[in-house]
């Protein structure tokens, strides 16, 4: 079912600082900040040869991300991202399997226009697991 890892996200109260460490310290190339009101987040992408890491800020007063960053002040992992050729027959086989599927169950578009659900870390070894179909 999973293939590729297509992104690992960090979440971060500062996302200006987060970039500066990964393009000054890490000499990395990264993206612009991109708004994503619908997930309540911003997002800049830092790219690498084998995949990508996503970097969060809360956007708005009710971000799905706010109590994470609020528990870890000075960041952390916040979830993985696998890819999927299907993510209605993922999601279907996930559930039939007993996974909890987040946001009701319905794909929302991600930050590279592709549909994604979310997984409960719960399920999967206390990780918050994205689904993005490629
Ligand atoms: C632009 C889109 C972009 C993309 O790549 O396309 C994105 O990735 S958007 C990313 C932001 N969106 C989401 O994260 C949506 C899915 N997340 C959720 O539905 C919630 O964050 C949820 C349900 C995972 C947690 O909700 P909340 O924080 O309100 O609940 P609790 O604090 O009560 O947490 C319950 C339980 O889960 C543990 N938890 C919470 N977040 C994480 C996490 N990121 N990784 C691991 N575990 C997590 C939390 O500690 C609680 O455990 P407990 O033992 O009860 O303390
Ligand atoms: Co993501």
């Amino acid at each position: 079912m999973i293939g590729r890892l297509n992104h690992v996200a960090i979440a971060v109260k500062d996302i200006e600082a987060a970039t500066r460490v990964y393009k000054e310290t890490l000499g990395a190339t990264v993206s612009a900040k991109v708004p994503q009101p619908e997930h309540g987040v911003y997002t800049v992408f830092v790219e690498l040869p084998n995949t990508k890491i996503e970097l969060l800020e809360p956007l708005g007063d009710d971000s799905t991300i706010q109590k994470f960053v609020d528990k870890n002040p000075d960041g952390g992992i916040h979830h993985v991202c696998y890819e999927v050729e299907d993510i209605i027959a993922a999601r279907d086989q996930l559930v039939a399997r007993g996974a909890r599927v987040l946001g009701g169950g319905e794909p929302k578009i991600g930050a590279h226009g592709k549909p994604v659900l979310f997984l409960h870390p719960k399920d999967f070894c206390g990780t918050l697991v994205e689904l993005e179909q490629v």
